[in-house]
């Protein structure tokens, strides 16, 4: 075993994924040595703060304050980046990649923001970057896309991409908790990120579908070009209304590609999925993503997407995979054809939605709202009447058909106004996927 090649792995971050990143590697290193035909070293690590207490047991010789030196380290071939964040993190990274080392990577939101660069950075100096940790966890969705469909153009993918929301989300449904008091639960088990409003808000779904999406179509598609909605404002209103109706809601990443005009559109917001449909019943931190390829057809993956040990699973999966390329030598590998989609504008995203309103219990006030949505051209499908928790008030939840962002964020804006409505409207999306 001695004569075998050494290869030297820094990692950037010891915080919950590092942390798991060093557990798995310790503890099985033995097989992948003898699958790699090479030894593993965990070289250095780096933290911010020296003092704290770790999960890990890391010689102070191999510990370091300083990511950079980590990075930059001449011995060291195998750069993980689990800072997260796009500043110190992108500075490492680049400095890595410049010098012609590979570095591994689960942060969505700097793959998301500087992607072009950083992969520019690395072809140029005969690197790789790997970041399949970067989306929905544990679940190999990248290596899916760019490998096992590479025969396929896809219509549709569309997917649970947040681990912290669905855990949210599946303890409101079980367990009737507001949604700050399950929140300080996913922090606690690892799955938030460190500003927790990526997760809550939708932001960090939507780095991961602007990921999904450039693998599937070759097309960055920025988070401005996109509906992005978070899950802050669902309540128990919500989720007893789609139990009583055979949803289940979501907090939803939708990527379409129109295959004849060719147009792309992404979406993120929480929304009512039919119970019928397999990514209804992905509950707590699991993810799951629906891929629609037009040969061949849907395949469905599901996994845990947050927290330590899954994220470790993706990490480690793309050091084995970067350490097999430079016993090979490195050679480059086949990137996704850039190609330049229209992108759908945000407003022209057509659905059905579920719209929820306080209301004072006054006669007309139905008409008053219904004068608003027929002026909007929103048609609607059903409406119901509730109890509300304030005095003399109804809480309203009505269904539209089919209508699109423009006209239905018009018509909330209106009926906000309105003086029989109190606070603002709730808006959710319906989906069907039977197209
Ligand atoms: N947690 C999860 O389930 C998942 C996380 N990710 C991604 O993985 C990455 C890491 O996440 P996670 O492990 O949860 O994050 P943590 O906050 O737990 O760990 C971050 C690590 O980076 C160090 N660090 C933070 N800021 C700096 C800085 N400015 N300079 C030097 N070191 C710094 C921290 O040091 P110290 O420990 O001393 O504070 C810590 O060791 C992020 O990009 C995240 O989005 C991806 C998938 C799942
Ligand atoms: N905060 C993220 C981590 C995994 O990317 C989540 O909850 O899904």
């Amino acid at each position: 075993m001695s004569d075998l090649p050494v290869v030297n792995i820094g990692i950037c971050g010891l915080g919950t994924v590092g942390q798991g990143v060093w557990k798995h590697i310790t503890r099985s290193r033995a097989k992948f040595e003898s699958r790699l035909g090479a030894k593993l070293v965990l070289k250095r690590a780096s933290v911010r703060n020296l003092a704290k207490k770790r999960s890990v047991r890391v010689s102070k010789s191999r510990m370091s304050d300083d990511p950079m030196a980590v990075a930059t380290d001449p011995s060291i071939q195998i750069v993980c980046e689990l800072i997260g964040g796009t500043t110190v993190a992108k500075e490492v990274t680049l400095a890595a990649l410049k010098l012609g080392k590979t570095v591994i990577s689960a942060n969505k939101a700097l793959v998301c923001e500087c992607g072009p660069e950083i992969f520019a950075a690395a072809r140029e100096n005969g690197g790789h970057y790997f970041f399949e940790a970067s989306v929905a966890g544990g679940i190999p969705i990248i290596k899916a896309l760019r490998e096992g469909l590479v025969a396929n153009r896809f219509g549709r993918i569309y997917g649970i991409l947040n681990g912290t929301c669905n855990y949210i989300i599946t303890r409101m449904e079980r367990e009737g908790l507001s949604y700050p008091v399950i929140l300080k639960e996913a922090k606690a088990l690892g799955y938030a990120e460190a500003d927790e409003s990526l997760d809550v808000e939708g932001w960090d779904t939507a780095h991961k579908a602007s990921i999904l999406a450039y693998l599937a179509h070759g097309t960055w598609v920025p988070t401005k070009s996109m509906v992005v909605e978070g899950i802050t404002k669902l309540s128990q209103a919500d989720i007893q209304f789609a139990e009583e109706s055979g949803y289940a809601i979501k907090l939803l990443a939708v990527i379409t590609r129109d295959l004849d005009s060719d147009e792309l559109a992404v979406s993120v917001a929480p929304t009512l999925l039919p119970r019928t449909k397999v990514l209804a019943n992905v509950n707590e931190v699991y993810n799951g993503i629906s891929v629609a390829g037009d040969v061949v057809g849907e395949t469905v993956y599901i996994g845990r997407g947050a927290g330590q040990d899954a994220t470790a699973s993706a990490v480690i999966s793309d050091i084995v995979d970067a350490i097999a390329l430079l016993l090979r030598g490195n050679a480059p590998l086949p990137e996704p054809v850039e190609h330049q989609c229209p992108l759908c504008l945000p407003e022209r995203i057509e659905g059905e939605y579920y719209l929820r309103m306080d209301v004072s219990d006054t006669p007309g006030v139905l008409a008053k709202i219904s004068s608003v949505t027929a002026k909007y051209k929103v048609s609607i499908a059903s409406l119901q009447q509730r109890p509300a928790d304030k005095k003399d008030a109804a809480s309203l939840i009505l269904t539209t058909h089919r209508s699109n962002e423009k006209a239905i964020r018009a018509t909330v804006k209106h009926l906000s106004r309105l003086a029989c409505v109190l606070g603002e409207p709730l808006l959710l999306r319906i989906a069907s996927f039977d197209d």
